[in-house]
């Protein structure tokens, strides 16, 4: 599948170029739940996100993996709070950027690939459901909006999903590495509800990716080090928190506030060691 790169560009591991079949396995199960209706469909997409939350636990700069220290930590968690407190003040702003934000961080995410594929991942991450399946995204968007979303936003998702969807077109053809999971992450956005398309996208094409490459640069023992307190605390947060909406404590809207918080420092201080 990924066959060649032509751009020099692939550095050090290629595993998510090269492990398509992980993908496709984790196709199979989202297929699967899809099957099975929109509430698994959708239990499905978000525990994918959580299982992606380990790849950002670890402080990753100056070409070493270590733990967040303690003032990092603080400096993490009211950066989140502040985003989550601006998202919840205006929610289709803080939409628009987050969804800028993760489009970038998609992009530049070291997952082995060529560069023409991962835009392509990056675009149908944040705009291929606008754009195949525009009414169940709609719904979404208005579940963590608490208000509906501005046509103008829909219709610029969906014009992002499209360049997004020739990107993957076009990596095909030219035979990118790479390409194979472009193509795999335009079928998910068809076909699966857009949670499970993007927690997909976000797991297979980019956490698990940059955690196997992180795992083959420093050792598995170093990263388990780094990440496994912080990686537990989300998880049980998360966990929380899904429990709370579910049981009508905590509103929607201030958790996907918190998760969009709490995602964001991530993007802005990865450097991913390029
Ligand atoms: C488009 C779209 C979504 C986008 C989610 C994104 C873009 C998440 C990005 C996460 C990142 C980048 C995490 C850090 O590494 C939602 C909210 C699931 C709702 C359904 C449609």
């Amino acid at each position: 599948m990924a066959t060649r790169s032509i751009s020099g560009s692939n550095r050090g591991s290629r595993l998510g170029a090269g492990a398509p079949y992980v993908f496709i396995s984790l196709f199979a199960v989202a297929g699967l739940a899809q099957l099975a209706g929109s509430d698994l469909a959708l239990a499905v997409g978000l525990a994918l996100f959580v299982l992606g939350l380990g790849h950002g636990a670890g402080d990753e700069n100056d070409g070493e993996l270590r733990a967040y220290s303690l003032v990092l930590v603080a400096a993490y968690v009211v950066t989140g709070l502040a985003i989550a407190a601006l998202y919840l003040a205006w929610p289709v702003l803080g939409l628009s950027i987050f969804l800028a934000f993760s489009a970038w961080h998609f992009a530049r995410s070291d997952s082995g690939m060529d560069l023409l594929p991962r835009l392509a991942i990056a675009g149908l991450a944040v705009g291929g459901s606008a754009l195949l399946r525009p009414e169940t995204t709609a719904t979404v968007f208005t579940a963590a909006l608490g208000e509906a979303p501005p046509a103008l936003l829909l219709l610029l998702l969906a014009v992002v999903g499209c360049a997004a969807l020739l990107a993957a077109g076009g990596s095909i053809i030219l035979r990118y590495a790479g390409a194979a999971s472009a193509g795999l992450a335009a079928l998910a956005c068809l076909l699966f509800h857009p949670v499970l398309a993007v927690g997909l996208i976000f797991f297979g094409m980019h956490a698990l990716p940059v955690q196997q490459r992180q795992v083959a640069r420093y050792g598995p023992t170093q990263v388990i080090k780094a990440i496994a307190l912080p990686t537990a605390v989300a998880t049980l947060a998360a966990a929380a928190i899904a429990l709370a909406v579910w049981s009508g404590w905590l509103a929607l809207e201030l958790a996907v506030a918190l998760a969009f918080g709490m995602a964001t420092p991530h993007m802005l201080t990865e450097r991913l060691e390029r």
